[in-house]
């Protein structure tokens, strides 16, 4: 997996790749790793897949019930906090590696949330198997007050670092925008790697589309011609 996340101008983008795997084999070439929080926070997974899908519906729920219960938006620290503690409670065993991003009345926020529990509060983050090819494209490109266009482009380049560098990533780009009050989940941003369906055109070749370069007729001794008989 790669996912990353960084700060623009008007909010935070979220980004990640769409590889499934089981050891060497792809095991789901679309799969969806950016999670619904909120309506104004997303979290990004990477690790067991299941840990991630159950963790992030898990808080996904007691957001929702907050909401209810105070009547007001939910906070990206307010998420934050009830991944770690559950995190840190199973000891890393719940194998999910996150990019959490949000915007809330306070702000955009932008946190990595590791098996253990630990965070951190980053202006752009990176995660999963092709979080260093990722993290370069960031390093060398990312700067404060990138604008939409720059903040997607950015977070589509550092996600193609990980498709085409890291096997235990690939296939296709998505992308999440929040600014606030607005969210735009954009499933399948970029089809870098598209099936080509060469089967469909078979494997017929017209007759001389091969060069012939030389030919040899190697005539055989009589002996020899003799035994080939007998075995035909
Ligand atoms: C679909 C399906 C089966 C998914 C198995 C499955 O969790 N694969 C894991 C790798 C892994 C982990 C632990 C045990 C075995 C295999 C995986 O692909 N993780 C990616 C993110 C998730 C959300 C898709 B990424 O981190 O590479």
């Amino acid at each position: 997996t790669t996912i990353v996340g960084l700060v623009f101008q008007d909010g935070v983008v979220l980004g990640a790749d769409t590889r499934a795997t089981e050891g060497p084999i792809v095991a789901d070439k679309n799969c969806e790793k950016i999670h619904f929080m909120a309506p104004n926070i997303y979290c990004c997974g990477a690790g067991t897949a299941a840990d991630t899908e159950a963790v992030t519906d898990m808080v996904s729920s007691q957001l929702q019930l907050h909401r209810y219960a105070t009547g007001r938006e939910s906070r990206v620290v307010t998420a934050l906090s009830l991944l770690k503690t559950h995190l840190f409670r199973y000891q890393g065993y719940v194998s999910a590696a996150l990019v959490l991003g949000g915007v809330d009345v306070t702000g955009p926020h932008l946190h990595t949330i590791f098996p253990h529990g630990s965070t951190d509060t980053l202006p752009f983050a990176t995660m999963g198997s092709g979080s260093l090819a990722a993290m370069a494209v960031f390093e060398s490109k990312y700067r404060e007050g990138l604008n939409r266009a720059e903040g997607i482009s950015l977070v589509s380049e550092a996600i193609c670092s990980g498709i085409f560098n890291d096997l235990g990533s690939g296939s296709n780009v998505d992308v999440c925008v929040i600014t606030e009050g607005h969210v735009e989940y954009l499933r399948n941003y970029q089809l870098p790697n598209p099936r080509t369906y060469i089967s469909s055109r078979g494997y017929s070749f017209s007759k001389g589309q091969t060069e012939v370069l030389s030919a040899r007729v190697t005539p055989l001794k009589q002996k020899e011609a003799v035994a080939e008989a007998d075995f035909m």
